[in-house]
């Protein structure tokens, strides 16, 4: 497993497509990522076809769906409103796996200050973010990204928005991995 970038971000609001580090750098260790669940693997994008690494992974978890979804202005339509839906705050009510094959984008999910912690995916990154994270994507400056969409049965992309306490998957998540590192649950 090679290690994967990964930092606490500033809180500027300007473009998201920015790396948006801290001042001094604080990069967030692979360890920490897996303490909110996060997992990632480095594989070889060049034999994504073929490959037994991948295939190990699809099987061991059942990730029998499979896609691929090329990101750049010129092939999305409704590209600005896509993005835009993307960054916004949310959860899923099933595991987000994406691997990417080309290009690069950030990943960004809570730590358990309700941080931003922006992940720097590039061709060859793997990640799993468990069922119930916070989290939101966006391209970096380089503006492309080709990845794989993993998912166990009919896939379901339902994004719902924040603030999500009651649903089951966030109380799940919260329990399989919040409560353990001191993460509340959210009154409201
Ligand atoms: C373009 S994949 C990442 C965006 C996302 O969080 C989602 O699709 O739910
Ligand atoms: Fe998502």
């Amino acid at each position: 497993m090679a290690i994967l970038q990964a930092w606490f971000m500033d809180n500027s609001h300007e473009d998201p497509q920015l790396p948006h580090h801290r001042n001094p750098y604080e990069f967030v260790s692979p360890d920490h990522l897996a303490e909110l669940g996060v997992l990632h693997w480095k594989l070889n994008p060049e034999k994504y076809e073929e490959d037994e690494e991948l295939e190990h992974i699809r099987a061991t978890r059942g990730y029998n769906y499979m896609d691929l979804l090329d990101l750049c202005p010129e092939k999305v339509e409704n590209y600005e409103q896509k993005l835009k839906n993307f960054y916004t705050e949310h959860i899923h009510a099933d595991e987000e796996i994406r691997y990417c094959l080309e290009g690069s984008g950030y990943f960004d999910v809570r730590d358990k200050d309700d941080r931003w912690i922006r992940i720097w995916i590039k061709a060859g990154d793997l990640i799993i973010l468990p069922a119930g994270i916070y989290h939101r994507f966006t391209l970096d400056t380089s503006n492309y990204i080709k990845l794989m969409r993993l998912f166990v049965g009919e896939p379901v992309w339902t994004a719902f928005n924040r603030p999500q306490e009651e649903h089951p998957a966030r109380r799940k998540y919260i329990v399989n991995f919040g409560e353990k590192i001191g993460m509340p649950l959210e009154a409201h």
